[in-house]
Formats: structure tokens, C-alpha cells, sequence
């Protein structure tokens, strides 16, 4: 059996179901990690729109799986208002399908990895190790005002559901920007001014990228 990384390589799952051309082209990765709220939703969008990404939002596809009430829908839901983690087999499966669905190979994965068995598991499921690993540091002060203010209806938006996910972001995620920085795949961005003002710390890391890509052909 093909895995993931071979089966985007070469588009045969997609051939297999007759929908989508073979995916010529190595896929490129990047992982946004940062503190809840940091703001890693909000660039996202803007290296979606300038770089043309795909984005894969852990967080949004775990609240799709509650919306959806499938099968894992209720521990989901009950993991994240404690301000845990969702085991990670299910979220990388979840990752998994939207890969393998997309006809882009240039991934933004949004809030993954959270833990170091969150990374084990993508790396054995997926067979792959990211290119890049954006980390958006924002002082807790600040991550706690725009969670509070981000009026979106999330159940984990609120004080007691933030602190929570805070401890758990330096007990659980921090570990894993620091194995990354040891890697040399780390970008630290200073995420606090304008939205603009931190996409301008963003934008040369890709544009470099795009640069070494067109170089090689
Ligand atoms: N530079 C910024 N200055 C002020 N507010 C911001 C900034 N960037 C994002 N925000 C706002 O802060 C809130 C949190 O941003 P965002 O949803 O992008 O964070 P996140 O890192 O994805 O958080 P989470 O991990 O909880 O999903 C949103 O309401 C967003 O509009
Ligand atoms: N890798 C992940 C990503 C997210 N979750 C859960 C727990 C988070 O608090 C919640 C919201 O994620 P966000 O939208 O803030 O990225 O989803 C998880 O368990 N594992
Ligand atoms: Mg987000």
C-alpha cells in the first residue's frame, strides 16, 4: 500500500477515483504553530493569498468533525472546551483526507503539531517532515485580549477554556518549537502591531522559498 507521501507524489489515490490529474510536483510544507490567539488564523489567509497555499486548519477540521456529528464528533467537543488534545491519530487522519483531496501541493498546516506525539504521529502516518515551521510568539496578555474579543462563537473562548489551553501550550507545544528550532527549520515572528506589520515578517521567508524553487526549476 502506497502512503501518503507516496500517493501525493504521484496523484494514484486521486487516479484511482478517476477525479483528479497526478500531482506532479514534491509536496511543500509548512507547520504554523503559536500560542492560542497569536493570531495564526489571520496570516494563514494572507499566504493563502499571496503565496497560494492550501490551508489545513486542525482546529477547523476538528470542528467540522463536531458539526458533523460523526463518530468522534462528542469527544472532540469535550476535549476542546478542556482545553485539550484531541488524540492525535484522529486529527492526522483528518489532515490526511484533506491532502489527499487537494489538487495543490503546498500545504499550510494551522495549529499542528501541538505535542511531540502530535508530530510522531504525523511523520509516521504521513511519511513526511515539514520544509517550514512558522512560530507566531505573542505575550499571553496580548493572546488572552484577541481570544476575548475574537466573537466567533467558539466554545474555547473564554477565560477559564484560555488559561487552560495556555498551560497546555507551554507544557505540550513548546517542546515542539524547540525541536524544530534545533532542526533549523524554525521562523520566529515577533506576532504583535498590525496584521500587515507581521505578514511583512512573513512575506520574505516564502518569497525566499519561491525564489529556490524557480532557481531549481
Ligand atoms: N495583529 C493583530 N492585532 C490585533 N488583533 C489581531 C491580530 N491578528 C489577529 N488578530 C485577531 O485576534 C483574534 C485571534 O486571531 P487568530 O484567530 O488568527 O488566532 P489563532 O492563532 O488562529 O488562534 P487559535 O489558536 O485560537 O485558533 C482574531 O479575532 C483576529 O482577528
Ligand atoms: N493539533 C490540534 C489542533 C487543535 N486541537 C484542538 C484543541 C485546540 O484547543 C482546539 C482549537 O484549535 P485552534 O483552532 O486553536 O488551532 O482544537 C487539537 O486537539 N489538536
Ligand atoms: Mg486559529
Amino acid at each position: 500500500r502506497l502512503n501518503t507521501w507516496e500517493s501525493l507524489t504521484t496523484g494514484i489515490a486521486q487516479q484511482a477515483k478517476g477525479v483528479i490529474a497526478p500531482k506532479e510536483k514534491t509536496p511543500f510544507i509548512t507547520f504554523v504553530l503559536g500560542g492560542p490567539g497569536s493570531g495564526k488564523g489571520t496570516q494563514c489567509i494572507k499566504i493563502v493569498e499571496t503565496f497560494g497555499f492550501a490551508h489545513l486548519s486542525a482546529g477547523d477540521l476538528l470542528r467540522r468533525e463536531i458539526a458533523s456529528k460523526s463518530a468522534d464528533g462528542a469527544m472532540i467537543l469535550n476535549t476542546i472546551k478542556e482545553g485539550k488534545i484531541v488524540p492525535s491519530q484522529v486529527t492526522v487522519k483528518l489532515i490526511q483526507k484533506e491532502m489527499e483531496l487537494s489538487d495543490n501541493h503546498k500545504f499550510l498546516i494551522d495549529g499542528f503539531p501541538r505535542t511531540e506525539e502530535n508530530r510522531v504521529s504525523f511523520e509516521q502516518i504521513i511519511g513526511v517532515e515539514p520544509n517550514v515551521v512558522l512560530f507566531f510568539d505573542c505575550p499571553e496578555e496580548e493572546m488572552v485580549k484577541r481570544v476575548l474579543n475574537r466573537n466567533e462563537g467558539r466554545v474555547d473562548d473564554n477565560l477559564e477554556t484560555i488559561k487552560k489551553r495556555l498551560t497546555v501550550f507551554q507544557a505540550l507545544s513548546l517542546p515542539v518549537i524547540n525541536y524544530y528550532s534545533e532542526k533549523g527549520k524554525l521562523y520566529t515572528i515577533k506576532a504583535i502591531g498590525t496584521e500587515d506589520e507581521i505578514f511583512e515578517q512573513v512575506r520574505p521567508i516564502f518569497a525566499a522559498f519561491e525564489v529556490c524553487s524557480q532557481t531549481v526549476g
